[in-house]
């Protein structure tokens, strides 16, 4: 297994968000995180490369592993797990410079300053992320200046630029109009060939359009999880069943 967590129990304060969850990401897979509002995908996303560290009064019990290391360990290095790990989120967040400093500005940081090498990452991130043709001849503007569906794919490539091994997407289309998501849902599909994705959508047919597995949240608990095509077939809670055939949530 690339990832694996084993019974996580998370808190905010005294506020359990996460209760005994265990699950497996498998390489170069989609994995879909569903469930209603509230329920705690997005929380139990961020506990895969610790940005819920970030957040002051959390407190976590239970285990993550990244190639069967245990990612909370003391020993273990945030900045290379976070290159290792790493996260688009909801809304496209471009940093306010160019295109081309944007892709590369990962690289510099992890200390990357041969022009040469530099133009060929920043290149190979675009491509990768299906924006190299639109945005080859202004790689000097500023990124701002792009259509929310080219910002959150720069911010694709900006990820892919320093060649993690999983990608953390939380709903990266729920700010797009149906195009772009069509666009980012190709580039999953895409991408999954080199990278381990782990996903969260509010988006059932989307979930069910490019995961290969799915789990189902309620209430900070893991209900079921299984292949994309059992969970939307044939889910064995009914309550996984309620939520799929939209009877609440
Ligand atoms: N920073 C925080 N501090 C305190 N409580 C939080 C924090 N973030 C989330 N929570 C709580 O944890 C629970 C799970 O929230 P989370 O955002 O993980 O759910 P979600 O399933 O991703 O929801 P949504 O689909 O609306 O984004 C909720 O009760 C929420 O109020």
């Amino acid at each position: 297994m690339k990832m694996q967590a084993k019974n996580l129990n998370l808190y905010y304060g005294t506020h359990q968000a996460l209760f005994d969850v265990s699950l497996e990401v498998p390489e170069n897979k989609v994995v879909a995180l569903i469930g209603p509002s509230g329920c705690g995908k997005s929380t139990f996303l961020r506990t895969l490369n610790r940005m819920n560290d970030l957040i002051d009064g959390v407190q976590i019990d239970g285990k993550i592993t990244l190639d069967d290391r245990d990612i909370y360990d003391k020993d273990v290095d945030l900045v290379n797990l976070r290159k290792r790990v790493g996260m688009v989120f909801q809304r496209p967040n471009p940093f306010p410079m160019s295109i081309y400093d944007n892709v590369a500005y990962g690289c510099r940081v992890h200390g990357l300053t041969d022009k040469k090498r530099l133009d060929e990452i920043v290149e190979k991130s675009l491509r990768g992320a299906a924006l190299w043709d639109e945005v080859k001849d202004r790689l000097d503007a500023s990124a701002m200046g792009m259509s929310g569906g080219q910002q959150q794919r720069l911010c694709i490539a900006r990820v892919m630029a320093v060649e993690p091994e999983v990608v953390l997407m939380d709903e990266p289309c729920s700010a797009l109009d149906p195009i772009s998501t069509m666009k980012i849902e190709e580039l999953v599909q895409e991408i999954k060939k080199e990278y381990t994705i782990v996903m969260v959508t509010h988006n059932m047919q989307q979930a069910a359009r490019v995961s290969d597995y799915t789990a189902f949240f309620l209430n900070g608990k893991l209900i079921e999880h299984d292949t994309t095509d059992v969970i939307f077939t044939k889910p064995h809670d009914k309550k996984t069943e309620d939520y799929i055939t939209g009877r609440f949530g």
